[in-house]
Order: C-alpha cells, then sequence, then structure tokens
C-alpha cells in the first residue's frame, strides 16, 4: 500500500481512522522530528487493562507516565546493562538457562528424536527475566509458570496493529468471538499482574536499604525509599512498571531464539560456519562470554540479520498523536491512531540491496568487521520517547543464547517437515510450529 500510497496513508479500521507511516525517513521525521506529538497511545478500552492500569507501554504521555517509564528504565538498566556487573548478572542468568537448555534439547533427541523447540525458548527467557526482575526461576515443568507463559499468544494478539477487539466496540454488547478475546485478555493481564503483585510484596516485606537484589528492590528503593522519590508517584507505580518489565521482556526475546534457530536450519552451511568461528574465537574448553561479542562478527551479522529479515514485530505498539501536527505535507489531527510500519524501513530496496534475501553478510564491511551504522540502522526497537527500554538487554541475551547453544549443539532440521517463514501473527511475529533433533558438540563441557 506503501508503494501505491505513499509513505504516508490513511485508512479505516471500524470506526478508527488510521495513519499509517512507512519508510525510516517519514518515520523518523514524526518519531524523533516531532517526538512528543507522535508519543501518544490510542484510547482504546484494552490498553487500559494491561499492569493494573499503570502500564509504562500502554500508557498515555503524562507528567506521571514519563516519571514511571523513567524509573522503569533507569532499574532495569541498572540491574542489567549499565555496568560490568550488571551485564555479568545477565550472563549467569543466560548461561545457566542455556546449559540447561542444552540438556533437555540432548534428552528430548535421544534416538534421533524430533522436537519442538520453540516453547522451551520461551521459559528460558522468563526465566532470566524473573531471576533480574524477582531473583528466582522456575523448572520448565512448573505447571503455573508454564500457564502464565501460554497466555503470551493471546495477549500479543489482542493489543497488535489490527485487532478488531478497540476499533469495533460495539462488538462488546453481545456475545461473540471477540467479545470472548477481550474478556479473555481482562482475564489474562489480571493473572500476570497478580503475579508481579504477589512478587513486589514479598519484596517490599523483606526489603533492606543499602541491598539491592534485583529490578524489584531497585524500583521499590527509587520510589518508596529515596531522599528524593519521584514525585507523584505511589505504589502502584512501582506494581506497573515491574508487570511491564515482566510482560514486556519474557515473549519478544524468546520470539527472536525462535526466528534465529528457524533461520540457522533453512541455512545449514551458515550454522557450520558460525560454529567454526566460535571454535576458533572461543576455544572448546569454556563458554562463550559478552565479552567474546566484538570478536565473533559473523554472529553479530547473523543476528542483525534475522531482526531485519524476519522484522517479528512489523508494526510497534499503536501510537496516536496529542496535538495536531503536520507530517510531510499532510494534517493529522489531534487523537488519531498511527501505526509505525518497521517492516517497511527493514525491506526497504531504496535502502537495502535485494531485501527478500537473507544475507547476513550485508553486515559486514570489507575487513568482515560488523558495520554498526548498518547494524543499529535495522527498526525492531522503534524510535523516539515510545523506544523500546529493553533494546540493550534483549540484544546482549539473543547474543549470549544464542552463542552458547550454536557452541554446544548442532541443529538438524526435520526432513519431514517444510520450513517456512510463514507465521503466526499478532503483536509480534512467531515462526509456524517446527521441530528439530539436537548433537551435541562438545562432550567435555556438557553432562547428558
Ligand atoms: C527482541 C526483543 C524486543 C523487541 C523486538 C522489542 C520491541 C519493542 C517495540 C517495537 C516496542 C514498541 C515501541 C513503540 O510503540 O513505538 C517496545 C516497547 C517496550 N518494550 Fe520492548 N522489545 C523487546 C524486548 C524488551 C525487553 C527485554 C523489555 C524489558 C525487559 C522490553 C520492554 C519494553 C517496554 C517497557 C516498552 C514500552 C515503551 C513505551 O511505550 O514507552 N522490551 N518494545
Amino acid at each position: 500500500m506503501a508503494r501505491r500510497y505513499g509513505d504516508v496513508f490513511q485508512l479505516r479500521l471500524g470506526r478508527r481512522r488510521v495513519v499509517v507511516l512507512n519508510g525510516e525517513g517519514a518515520i523518523r521525521r514524526a518519531l524523533v522530528g516531532q517526538g512528543a506529538r507522535f508519543a501518544g497511545r490510542p484510547d482504546f478500552p484494552s490498553f487500559g487493562l494491561v499492569s493494573g492500569g499503570r502500564s509504562v507501554a500502554f500508557g498515555q504521555p503524562t507528567a506521571r507516565w514519563r516519571a514511571r517509564r523513567r524509573l522503569a528504565h533507569a532499574c532495569l538498566l541498572s540491574c542489567s546493562t549499565a555496568d560490568a556487573r550488571g551485564r555479568q548478572a545477565v550472563e549467569r542468568h543466560v548461561a545457566g538457562e542455556a546449559q540447561d537448555l542444552v540438556r533437555l534439547f540432548l534428552r528430548l533427541s535421544r534416538g534421533g528424536a524430533y522436537f519442538e523447540p520453540c516453547p522451551l525458548f520461551v521459559v528460558a527467557n522468563a526465566n532470566v527475566i524473573c531471576a533480574l526482575c524477582f531473583g528466582r526461576r522456575y523448572s520448565h515443568s512448573d505447571g503455573e509458570f508454564l500457564a502464565l507463559l501460554g497466555r503470551n499468544d493471546r495477549f500479543g494478539q489482542t493489543v497488535g496493529a489490527g485487532s478488531l477487539v478497540d476499533v469495533l466496540p460495539w462488538l462488546q454488547h453481545f456475545p461473540n468471538p471477540v467479545r470472548s478475546v477481550f474478556r479473555d485478555f481482562q482475564a489474562l493481564n489480571q493473572e500476570l499482574h497478580g503475579f508481579v503483585c504477589e512478587k513486589v510484596a514479598q519484596h517490599r516485606r523483606t526489603f533492606t536499604p543499602g541491598v539491592i537484589r534485583d529490578v524489584s528492590d531497585a524500583v521499590i528503593a527509587a520510589a518508596e525509599h529515596s531522599d528524593r522519590p519521584p514525585s507523584g508517584l505511589g505504589p502502584d507505580d512501582v506494581e506497573g512498571a515491574m508487570t511491564d518489565i515482566f510482560g514486556a521482556g519474557q515473549d519478544t526475546t524468546s520470539t527472536a531464539l525462535s526466528w534465529i534457530l528457524l533461520l540457522l536450519l533453512k541455512h545449514p552451511q551458515l550454522q557450520c560456519d558460525l560454529q567454526a568461528e566460535l571454535d576458533r574465537v572461543v576455544g572448546r574448553t569454556r563458554l562463550p562470554t559478552a565479552e567474546d561479542r566484538p570478536s565473533l562478527p559473523h554472529l553479530e551479522a547473523f543476528i542483525y540479520e534475522t531482526l531485519r529479515y524476519s522484522s517479528f514485530v512489523p508494526i510497534t505498539i499503536p501510537h496516536a498523536t496529542t496535538a495536531d501536527v503536520e507530517l510531510d505535507g499532510f494534517h493529522i489531527p489531534k487523537d488519531t491512531v498511527v501505526f509505525i510500519n518497521q517492516w517497511s524501513v527493514n525491506h526497504d530496496c531504496r535502502k537495502w540491496h535485494d531485501p527478500q534475501r537473507f544475507d547476513p553478510s550485508r553486515f559486514l564491511d570489507a575487513q568482515q568487521h560488523l558495520d554498526r551504522d548498518r547494524a543499529c540502522s535495522v527498526m525492531i526497537f522503534s524510535a523516539g520517547q515510545r523506544r523500546c527500554i529493553g533494546d540493550q538487554l534483549s540484544k546482549l541475551q539473543i547474543f549470549l543464547f544464542t552463542a552458547i547453544l550454536l557452541h554446544q549443539c548442532s541443529f538438524h532440521a526435520n526432513p519431514a517437515e517444510h520450513l517456512t517463514m510463514d507465521c503466526i501473527h499478532g503483536l509480534a511475529l512467531k515462526p509456524m510450529p517446527f521441530t528439530v533433533t539436537v548433537k551435541q558438540r562438545h562432550p567435555s563441557l556438557t553432562d547428558p
């Protein structure tokens, strides 16, 4: 549609007028050039149900929301990627989960059996976020934790662009499938928020001033025990911020891992090349660490190409204009819903040579170093005032999980299946279910 109607066009979804922004230029002119005016969220009923109505991701940009977002961002960074201590904590949690995955993979592959890997990524990744946020992890067979995580897909299907729940509000007045989705959404948000509130309450009871165990403690310390607490924030902002960090952080990164594995299976020669790079740089006597990152440009290039090619968050969470605004000669009234088409940036043939081709080498320069500027121009975390606050953490997690799993195992596709880029739609695009079998590469490092 952008090719036909231009980078800024309008469509109607139910009762709502929606402006769609395409291409890097128009998106940056809006989100960065006129950031505050494009930083709103639509007044959709479903958005008010997230994180007890105190969401960072789904909240309107009021002064209180800005303070909540700053609090969440600063505390997440301070416990993860801001300094060496945080990065080591992330590394410790990911290494533990990745080794647990290797053991599970090998058990499930006994006798050459095939199994579905993606649900296991969800648990492993949620455990990393859970450990960072609440200082604990859960077993892959914990029924309650699995049930909580199993609701992710339904969440994404309700809040993703094109969901009918919010644009056809009259569907709420009589029984129909869309109303069921909405009621289900209400219940799953209450459940997730309840889980987080209980964890935060435990942290408040055991809080010791001066001792920060995890992100919950950092948020409680800043909001409730500081000499200069952020003005206007209450206990429900602490719980809202924590629900957002836990909710947003556990599903997205595991989706990235699913696409990485699918593309490794589709490109077995690239898998071998990456393993050769890992063996050369890391050797066979230790696991890859974050410090190896600059020495593994092919692996980094593979990851960025997966983010670009899959563009698995094709459209951000819907935005809304906070005032009347002019963009590229168009007048857009206040409160217009705005979709940001990230996919169009990553598949723009003005920006990428042969964008429909999966080719990690596009991110390497003549010396085979990672081209950082090019890598950073992949748009998957959005831009401007609503840019994802978990970008650094998720990139580190994706790198560590991929490096450790590839170093330890080789992954083999099921010849009875056709590997496709077709996907399940929601806020994030997920691969169709597929199976693999796994072989161990380094017997010395993994206890089967
Ligand atoms: C590969 C992983 C991830 C991807 C692709 C991703 C992508 C996104 C996107 C596209 C948005 C919406 C931006 C917009 O509406 O313009 C977003 C928002 C957000 N993300 Fe992420 N995200 C990832 C991981 C994470 C993680 C690990 C966390 C937290 C631990 C996180 C926390 C958030 C929050 C709180 C927001 C709301 C920001 C706001 O509305 O101001 N995300 N993310």
